[in-house]
């Protein structure tokens, strides 16, 4: 099986009493993968960063990182090896690149000036690294924050919203630079966003949360094959064995019966309504229709946003 850098077990949090912020979240971050957390605003992605970085206390559950408990003794161990940009970098604006970073590495242990040097190049400033950071584009700005978070070199880079705001040259920069960084060393890329096509775009993997819950997890070339499957119909009629029957000689894949429910799976929503219009022919009551498997729904409203 694939070693997890990130994993999380039933884990709670609530901002209030009144309401569940997230819930029973198990996330699965494979080694090595650019794992993409996606969620409409206000999903609780930045509440899970901020869980896993412990910057929130969590209600229960467990966070491993790297195989290890995350806990008050383990906390600074395996920090170590996690760099993360979780808002917009907080930057000195008159000072240049290189003292920015300079002042950073201060705050770290071991950090040589060679590796202020090596992070410059791999987000690409060299070339801008003696010029102040007032006069940097936001693009720029997000980068010099990653070089910041590189300074460690860290196995792990926990990036949140990180092209929000970019323009569009700015997002194919960013969105460069984290394969460049997944492939060039290996890193694991943690990285959240509210655009289905940014993950589907950068990630290997994907985790998708709504109102603080996981509803999807796996690899994105799976998410792109589930993303062509069957709708799958549940509905409730007044009498299933006539439905069943007026339904058979429909060229429908899956046609059941479950509890006293009818089971369709059609192909698009089209289908529903020839379904309807078959029943209705032969007037059986409809009391429900609901469609099961809501992905294609949140695909939609994610892809919407
Ligand atoms: N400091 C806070 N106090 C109270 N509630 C909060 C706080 N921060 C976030 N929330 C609430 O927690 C839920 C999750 O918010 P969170 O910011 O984690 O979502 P998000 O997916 O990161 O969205 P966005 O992209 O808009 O930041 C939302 O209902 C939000 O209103």
């Amino acid at each position: 099986m694939n070693q997890l850098v990130v994993e999380t077990k039933n884990l709670n949090f609530s901002y209030s009493k009144d309401k569940k912020d997230i819930e029973d979240l198990e996330l699965k971050v494979p080694k090595g993968s650019i794992y993409g957390f996606l969620g409409p605003n206000g999903s609780g992605k930045s509440t899970t960063i901020r869980l896993i970085l412990g910057l929130l206390k969590k209600n229960s559950g467990t966070v491993v990182l790297f195989g290890e408990l995350f806990n008050g003794q383990s906390r600074l161990k395996v920090l170590n090896k996690v760099g993360a940009l979780i808002e917009n970098p907080s930057l000195y604006e008159h000072l240049n690149a290189i003292d920015n970073l300079k002042i950073s590495a201060n705050y770290r242990q071991n950090i040589s000036s060679s590796r202020i040097l090596e992070v410059l190049e791999i987000v690409n400033l060299t070339n801008a690294r003696n010029k102040r950071i007032k006069e940097y584009s936001l693009g720029m700005k997000q980068r010099l924050g990653l070089a910041i978070a590189l300074l460690s070199n860290p196995e792990l880079i926990i990036l949140d919203e990180p092209t929000n705001g970019l323009d569009p040259k700015g997002i194919i920069e960013m969105r460069t630079l984290i394969k460049d960084l997944n492939k060039r060393f290996g890193t694991t890329i943690f990285i959240s966003s509210h655009l289905l096509s940014e993950i589907e775009k950068t990630c290997t993997h994907v985790g998708i949360i709504r109102n603080g819950k996981m509803l999807y997890q796996d690899t994105v070339a799976s998410l792109k094959e589930s993303k062509g499957t069957n709708i799958k119909v549940e509905i409730e009629v007044d009498n299933p064995i006539e439905a069943l029957s007026a339904l058979k000689d429909l060229k429908m894949e899956h046609i059941s019966l479950l509890d006293g429910f009818i089971q369709i799976e059609v192909k698009n929503k089209n289908e529903i309504t020839e379904v309807i219009d078959i029943l209705r022919a032969e007037s059986i009551n409809i009391y429900q229709v609901s469609i099961k498997n809501n992905l294609e729904e949140l695909f939609l409203s994610l892809t919407e946003n």
